[in-house]
């Protein structure tokens, strides 16, 4: 027998609606993310699955002032039930379907932080690396529940850009089965997708990756491959 959600009296705000809600969540997560400079210009977004329906921000609009009233609801196939705004469903529809139809995810991301740009141009092939760093703690291996270790590369796929956002498609889906321990697909010179089980795990996932980006781009500046293992380190053991 499926269990009824239980909706917490502290999520319930004074005009009686569900703060948590992907409505509410929505707007608040890609507010969060245009602070970080994921989601300027009007670029990148976000999307969240609540029961059976998949919730998604519109195209083009401002990221960080999208209402509640402005999501659309799609069903299980991404489908659009609801457009309560009359608005373009996000261009990033398809890819992030990929996320629920491949990895049965709970919430997905689109970034288009410099970071990740930068991440995907210091290695040239279909591989980021990186290994031996505290933060890796932080991703977990694919759908699992295993974290990566601290000694473990953390491999992230790297597809080409296309002319249009929805074409990119194939190619995320392609790194995602050639993947299965990757929970993001960088995309050179655009941005990078991150999924997770529900909301909190792809935000926690999304900053250690980027977290991770950054660092990786500064090895390189300073001559030191971020994959290599620790030589000539002396410190206290
Ligand atoms: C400057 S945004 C270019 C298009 C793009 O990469 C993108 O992520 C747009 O997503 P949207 O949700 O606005 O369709
Ligand atoms: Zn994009």
């Amino acid at each position: 027998m499926k269990r009824a959600k239980v909706v917490e009296t502290d999520d319930i705000n004074k005009n009686g609606e569900d703060e948590k809600h992907p409505n509410f969540l929505i707007p608040k997560l890609c507010s969060w993310m245009y602070d970080l400079k994921w989601a300027t210009g009007t670029g990148g977004g976000m999307s969240v699955k609540h029961g059976d329906f998949i919730y998604m921000a519109p195209s083009g609009v401002q990221k960080e002032m999208i209402k509640p009233g402005e999501i659309f609801k799609c069903n299980a196939s991404g489908e659009v039930l609801e457009n309560p705004a009359s608005l373009k469903l996000t261009e990033c529809a398809p890819l992030f379907m990929n996320a629920y139809s491949i990895r049965n995810a709970g919430a997905v991301l689109h970034s288009h932080s410099k970071d990740a740009v930068l991440a995907s141009l210091i290695f040239k092939g279909k591989e980021f690396r990186i290994s031996h760093q505290e933060m890796l703690k932080g991703i977990k291996k694919g759908s699992s529940n295993e974290p990566h270790k601290y000694i473990d590369t953390l491999i992230v796929p790297i597809v080409e850009n296309v002319l249009y956002e929805k074409d990119l498609t194939r190619r995320m889906k392609k790194a995602m089965e050639l993947y299965p321990e990757s929970n993001a697909v960088l995309v050179r010179r655009h941005g990078v997708y991150i999924w997770g089980k529900n909301w909190q795990q792809a935000k926690t996932q999304a900053e250690c990756y980027h977290y991770l980006f950054k660092l990786a781009v500064k090895l390189k500046q300073l001559g030191i491959e971020p994959d290599q293992a620790p030589a000539g380190e002396n410190g206290i053991a």
